[in-house]
């Protein structure tokens, strides 16, 4: 049985891998439902790739490229192709950056162009508005202002600066959306641009196409409408699991006769009652469905429902996984780092798995927020890697790794410190007594991060980053200053004297987190990933953003009047979104899954969980407080 699966999926590689003919070379589209194994016939048939043209590729100076959604996603597939450099895999920002950034008086031109038809729209709306002096004329004046500046600053600029991984902004600096927009024109309307890209990448792969910009997209389409002989393009994906806006969401409607659309039915990744849960969500969207695999085990699923307003949300996720255990006859449902714990956004992990301290003043500010998550902020990373490691060692007496860290990040152990050359042993001296005062700071449970930091500095031990000692300013002064004073303070400013007066421990939790190491990941971000036991929690309350709406979705909210009507005209909605978002929390579990619904009407809940087939009256138990 299981070798019958198993050979209808090596029949699509081998599929798809024939479509890759260097000589005679066809798009597709293979759009199928989670777990079906899109990744891994990605990874399998560029394997067989490198097997088999790997020579063709090296004589013609050509590369395969890949675009995947997420860097982690890109380590990943570079890693199972053993980082071969035959393979150029990347995000699309990274991609498209290395593609446009040659050509800096084209983007110069477009930039001009743009900057130009913004200004003259910006200087239309302020002449229009009605009162002058009113918060949007003077949003929009300021906004007019680093424009005209930008445009001003545009022809002394020698080439361009992007990091796909931070937000940098400044002269010369272009921002993500930039980077899209002027690689979906380049390649649409740049004949120079088509022959760079057709020639380096006879194949471009593209995975999650489905949230892939829609012009960038149309712009690849076209350039293998034109170059049909010698160019392929591949898109994975599922709408199903489109959860950014600005996708191509008619792709599966809109593509050229000629290109191939195989298929996969199996989900090599869920369990039967997941399987059947997914398919059930999924109807009423386009209606594909999947069957489990041959040898796939039952699965449990259950949905808790909990009164948003009166529960104890830590005490309910600990009672939910002593029931898991006993539903799912499996222990590891009581161990934290065994199941994982979905949740919408980062703050609801925060307080959950106490950081937010921290990371609560930082997620204020949209620039340290996105720093924070991904690790570009170098005051961040500074504490997170180097600080904390350095903490860890003194707590630990650790001597050899305290003298590795003082070596490498202060100038104590150094032949520019003339008194450590002419008493090195009054040096090592005078080091082990500022370890010692910090160590006995550091067994304060209720130390601040900012006493840790100032203590670290005043001994010389780590050189800190000038912006972050500029933060440290003694607490008193900071009480005294004058409101005209504290009104200077950028956002920035104000949030990163906040973080600082954070609990250490915070901190420590805080770069647990990230690491992933918690057991918490947010719905977006798992997109493409899968866990044995999963908890996917459903709370709109402490959700920030507008775009999902459990409560709605499942009914205890009423629909205002614009989602009815974009859901009967099959216009994009709230619900439309949050279904989706839904389909791909649940298709995450490869063995059992628990939906905690916390919601302010659980009856209602219920009625709709059983009214639209997704769980059974037995599957669902209404939390009582
Ligand atoms: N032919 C197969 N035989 C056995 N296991 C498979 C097969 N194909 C995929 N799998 C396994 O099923 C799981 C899901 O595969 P994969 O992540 O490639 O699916 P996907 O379609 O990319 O999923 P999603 O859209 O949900 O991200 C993985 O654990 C993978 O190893």
């Amino acid at each position: 049985m299981t070798h019958s699966n198993n050979s209808k999926s090596s029949n699509v590689d081998n599929e798809i891998y024939n479509y890759l003919n260097l000589t005679d070379p066809k798009s597709f589209l293979l759009f199928a439902g989670a777990g079906s194994g899109k990744t891994r016939t990605l990874v399998n048939v560029l394997q067989k790739i490198r097997d088999n043209n790997l020579h063709t590729l090296i004589e013609n100076g050509q590369k395969v490229a890949v675009i995947t959604y997420t860097n982690a996603a890109c380590t990943e597939i570079q890693h199972r192709l053993e980082y071969d450099s035959i393979f150029t895999v990347s995000t699309i920002h990274s991609f498209i950056w290395a593609l446009i950034n040659p050509f800096t008086s084209d983007i110069k031109d477009f930039l001009k162009n743009k900057l130009e038809i913004d200004i003259a729209e910006l200087t239309l709306k302020i002449k229009k508005a009605r009162d002058k002096s009113g918060k949007t004329a003077l949003v929009n004046a300021r906004r007019l202002s680093v424009k005209q500046k930008r445009l001003d600053e545009l022809e002394s600029i020698d080439s361009f600066i992007y990091s796909p991984t931070s937000n940098k902004v400044g002269r010369g600096t272009l921002n993500h959306s930039e980077v899209i927009s002027i690689g979906a024109a380049f390649i649409a309307d740049k004949k120079l641009m088509q022959v760079v890209l057709v020639n380096r990448y006879p194949i471009l792969l593209i995975d999650e196409s489905q949230d892939t910009n829609k012009s960038l997209l149309e712009s690849f389409i076209s350039v293998q409408k034109n170059n049909k002989s010698n160019f392929s393009l591949g898109l994975f994906g599922d709408t199903m699991q489109r959860i950014y806006s600005g996708g191509k969401d008619d792709l599966t409607t809109s593509l050229p006769l000629d290109w191939k659309t195989p298929a996969k039915v199996v989900n090599y990744r869920c369990p039967k009652r997941i399987v059947t849960l997914i398919n059930n969500i999924r109807r009423i969207d386009d209606k594909k469905e999947q069957i489990p695999k041959d040898d796939a085990a039952e699965g449990v699923v259950k949905l808790f429902i909990a009164d948003s307003t009166s529960a104890n949300k830590v005490e309910v996720e600990e009672t939910i996984r002593s029931q898991m255990v006993k539903f799912s006859k499996d222990n590891n449902w009581e161990s934290v780092s065994k199941v994982k714990t979905l949740i919408l956004e980062h703050s609801m992990a925060s307080t959950r798995g106490e950081f937010h301290e921290f990371y609560g003043p930082l997620s204020t500010v949209d620039s340290l927020r996105d720093g924070a998550l991904n690790g570009s902020n170098k005051i961040i990373s500074f504490i997170t890697d180097i600080v904390l490691n350095f903490i860890n060692s003194v707590l630990e007496d650790d001597l050899f790794e305290i003298a590795r860290i003082i070596k490498k990040n202060s100038l104590l152990l150094s032949s520019s410190n003339t008194s450590f050359i002419s008493d090195p042993l009054g040096t090592l001296k005078e080091i082990d007594t500022d370890i010692t005062v910090l160590k006995k700071i550091l067994v304060n449970k209720t130390i601040k991060i900012r006493d840790v930091l100032s203590n670290i500095h005043q001994a010389n031990l780590l050189i800190l980053p000038d912006e972050l000692i500029g933060y440290l300013i003694d607490k008193n002064k900071e009480n005294n200053e004058s409101e005209a004073d504290s009104e200077l303070a950028t956002e920035q400013d104000k949030a990163w004297l906040n973080a600082l007066n954070a609990n250490l421990m915070h901190v420590q939790n805080y770069a647990t987190y990230i690491t992933g190491n918690l057991g918490y990941a947010t719905h977006q971000g798992v997109k493409g990933l899968e866990f044995e036991r999963v908890i996917a929690i459903l709370d709109d309350e402490e959700s920030r953003g507008f775009l999902f709406s459990y409560e709605k979705f499942f009914g205890a909210k009423e629909l205002t009047k614009k989602d009815v009507e974009n859901e009967d005209a099959g216009i994009d909605s709230t619900i439309s979104r949050t279904r989706r978002l839904f389909y791909v929390i649940c298709s995450r579990a490869e063995k059992s899954l628990a939906v905690v619904a916390y919601t302010k009407e659980p009856n209602a809940v219920k009625q709709k969980a059983i009214d639209s087939n997704w769980f059974s009256e037995e599957e669902i138990i209404i939390l009582r407080h």
